[in-house]
């Protein structure tokens, strides 16, 4: 029957290098068997070197894609990704209230995995908290992110509760917290996934010391989305998109030369 095969949103950037960005979350759709459509936010020039320039869409254009595909699609679930800007926030809280896409996956985009690339422009944070975070279903922010957002340092398991709970006050349903990975003597990564029942659980990891993880964030948060979309609960959507990434670093893809991409295909 026409629209009835899970179809799914990702409001994100272009990253042509294809590792991370809109380019890893319709991979990952791809994977997890959903429809992907795109809302395209603002498109990234760069490699595995870095990212060398930015072009934000307009406004306008932003509205025209999400017209278009609320006028096709029956869209199950969505996810952001990078915005870039204020106005660009703006116009994604804007049209994810007019139409119905969903549950909302956030990903708080504001560095690369590179960590000197910045991906949001640092005052449009509060614009940030007030208006898309509090249409969360689940907030996926990482390590860093985590800490600018809940306004904190996270020094231990209890810095990351109180930080996520911070998170949750800010209106986001569900929250998991990206533990740090970039010590390479840790044996573990250990995330935190706090639940709207006000459950939590920590999800640990063997960790693999490698550059190439470009697209991780990305692709746990598109997993996430795309197991919602299928009617999974939050909790085992976390998981398995979880499980994927792990696989996705575990079996490394050996294209471009630095930070590269993982290997969506495994
Ligand atoms: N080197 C690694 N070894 C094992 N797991 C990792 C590694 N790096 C990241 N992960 C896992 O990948 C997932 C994505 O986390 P990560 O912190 O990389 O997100 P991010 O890319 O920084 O997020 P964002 O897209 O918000 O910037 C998490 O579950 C994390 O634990
Ligand atoms: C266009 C774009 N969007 C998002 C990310 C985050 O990447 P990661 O998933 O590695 O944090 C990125 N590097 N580029």
């Amino acid at each position: 029957m026409l629209n009835q095969f899970p179809q799914v949103l990702t409001i994100a950037g272009s990253e042509n290098d294809g590792a991370a960005g809109m380019q890893a979350d319709l991979a990952t759709f791809d994977h997890f068997k959903v429809y992907g459509t795109s809302v395209v936010t603002v498109c990234v020039a760069g490699n595995s070197y870095g990212v060398h320039a930015q072009q934000i869409m307009s406004t306008s254009f932003i509205d025209q894609e999400f017209k278009d595909l609320a006028d096709d699609f029956n869209i199950k679930a969505s996810k952001t990704g990078m915005l870039a800007n204020a106005s660009v926030i703006k116009t994604v809280v804007k049209n994810y209230q007019r139409y119905d896409f969903g549950p909302l996956v956030v990903d708080p985009v504001i560095f690369g995995n590179n960590p000197n690339t910045r991906l949001l422009d640092p005052n449009t944070f509060q614009l940030l908290k007030a208006r898309l975070i509090p249409l969360a279903t689940v907030l996926t922010p990482n390590y860093y992110e985590a800490q600018t957002l809940a306004k904190m340092k996270i020094n231990d398991d209890q810095d990351m509760l109180t930080a996520g709970h911070r998170l949750q006050n800010l209106g986001a349903d569900n929250v998991i917290i990206k533990g740090p990975h970039h010590d390479p003597q840790q044996k573990i990564v250990k995330d935190l996934v706090l639940l709207s029942n006000d459950h939590h659980f920590w999800l640990a990891g063997k960790y693999y010391p490698t550059k190439r993880k470009n697209g991780t964030g990305d692709t746990l948060s598109a997993g996430i989305c795309a197991e919602l979309a299928k009617g999974q609960s939050v909790t085992d959507a976390i998981k398995n998109a979880r499980e994927y990434v792990d696989k996705a670093i575990r079996n490394p893809l050996n294209v471009g030369h630095e930070y590269g991409p993982i290997n969506h295909f495994v």
